[in-house]
């Protein structure tokens, strides 16, 4: 055992080994698998906790409405698809996105990507069967390959390791992008006037307008477009697999705390958010800011049960619900979740997902949703929060830069028929360049309604 492993068994980081793992691959070979995890032990580490404490305090703000925040990115990140064009096309759809929200927030965007280590999938069925013969369910690049054939299917731990080169590369692309002058603001704005000035997008014209004579304001006024050249853009993924996650995980050099330094931000997923379970026993002892997804199905009672135990000492910014509940069950499940939170006096801040409750399948067969259901959920969740007089944080959803056919509707208008164009996800469907966009402009318009602080508290502050 290295020393590394003694200070994070002392630190109660293995406590989760003694509680039922959900959603776990059967690896059938052991010695491959433990020669794998001992790799990635002695890797350094993706991300720098300090940088995870900064996200930390973003999140915090987002919480109290002086910051929003955009999460997104792919439902399945894929190894070969780790090219520069797709990653760069991502970022500039998050980047395009985040100012049109920073224009109607009039607040900081707090950009987090489900990128540079979103491998890992939970399913709903461990197997999976076309025309008669029956497979192992693809469980991400980090598990299987989604090639339709047994041996495909069969878990490989070298994957593990895979992953986390292909996300190093990713994350070193993304930390170029972000500061090295492609994430410029006037060259993000002209990317959206672009946008905006084709006619079928007529309807935004007018907001890519109002944001031209912001800049412009700016420009005149002496603003300071060097600091803008550059971005804050933060990694996450669906801390599933454990045996990867515990592999990742380091004493932070600074504070002498364990933090899981495969992403900045971490999540337990809807199926995997026991309070038994090995995933919240995993996550109560790293010191990364994390989120925890929430269904239709869950109650003010495990969430309040969640923030205690995922977040004792009540700090600001530690713990982000995602709740992901429907279109049609947000008006009604989501209100009795956000008071009680609030009434037990716990920091959480509240992020929308309003792609995982909204997954139908389409009369042709594809797994898709709709743009308008989408568009309603996020509706219902500043209209709950609004009405309970608490702060909407932000949105986390599912999008690609490039220019698939996964969720029907948009200004496109993508129908049944639409769909078999350009559907490329290996699990769920995702809003693609011009959806996302929509989506970003649709979203501005309800911060814009949200209360602002006058310039004279910001004064004040
Ligand atoms: O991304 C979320 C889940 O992994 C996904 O929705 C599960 O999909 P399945 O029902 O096809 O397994
Ligand atoms: C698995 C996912 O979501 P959920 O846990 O909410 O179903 C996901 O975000 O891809
Ligand atoms: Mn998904």
């Amino acid at each position: 055992m290295t020393t590394g492993d003694e200070a994070l068994a002392a630190a109660g980081v293995d406590a989760y080994l003694a509680c039922e793992s959900r959603q776990q691959p059967n690896w059938p070979d052991g010695e491959a698998l433990a020669s794998a995890v001992a790799k990635l032990k002695q890797v350094p580490p993706l991300v720098f906790a300090g940088e995870a404490d900064v996200l930390r305090g973003h999140l915090a703000a987002a919480g109290r409405g002086e910051a929003f925040v955009l999460q997104g990115g792919d439902c399945a990140e894929i190894f070969s698809e780790a090219t520069a064009d797709r990653i760069r096309n991502k970022i500039k759809t998050i980047l395009q996105m985040a100012v049109v929200l920073t224009y109607g927030a009039s607040t900081p965007i707090v950009k987090i990507g489900r990128m540079a280590g979103q491998y890992a999938k939970p399913r709903s069925s461990d197997l999976e069967t076309r025309d008669g013969v029956t497979l192992p369910a693809y469980r991400g690049d980090i598990v299987n390959s989604s090639a339709f054939t047994e041996e495909s299917r069969i878990p490989n731990p070298q994957r593990l390791v895979d992953a986390y080169h292909v996300s190093a590369s990713t994350l070193n692309l993304i930390r170029a992008f972000t500061t090295g002058g492609f994430a410029d603001l006037r060259r993000v704005h002209q990317w959206n006037r672009g946008f905006a000035a084709n006619p079928a997008y007529a309807a935004y014209d007018q907001v890519a307008g109002e944001i031209d004579r912001a800049v412009r304001f700016m420009s005149a006024a002496g603003g300071d477009f060097e600091a803008l050249k550059t971005v804050e853009f933060f990694s996450s993924h669906e801390a599933l697999l454990l045996d990867y996650e515990r592999a990742l995980t380091r004493i932070d050099s600074r504070s002498g705390l364990p933090y899981d330094c495969s992403g900045h931000f971490l999540w337990v997923g809807e199926r995997t958010r026991q309070m038994d379970g090995a995933h919240v026993a995993f996550m109560s002892k790293i010191h990364n800011p994390i989120g925890v997804k929430l269904g239709p199905a869950s109650t003010a009672a495990d969430a309040v049960a969640l923030a205690e135990r995922l977040n004792p000492n009540n700090i600001p910014g530690r713990l982000t619900f995602v709740a992901r509940m429907g279109a049609d069950k947000v008006r009604n499940v989501l209100p009795g979740l956000v008071e009680g939170v609030r009434d037990a006096g716990v920091f959480v801040t509240w992020l929308s997902d309003p792609m995982h409750g909204n997954t139908f399948t389409s009369e042709s067969g594809y797994k898709t949703r709709h743009f308008d259901t989408i568009l309603d959920e996020v509706k219902g969740f500043f209209d709950v929060h609004h009405d309970l007089g608490t702060v909407p944080g932000g949105i986390h959803v599912e999008l690609t830069g490039d220019d698939v056919t996964e969720v029907m509707g948009g200004t496109a208008e993508i129908d049944d028929e639409g769909l078999a164009k350009r559907y490329e996800t290996k699990v769920d469907p995702r809003l693609n360049h011009e959806q996302s966009l929509e989506l970003a402009f649709l979203v501005s318009e309800l911060l814009s309604q949200r209360e602002h602080p006058s310039l004279h508290d910001l004064d004040e502050a």
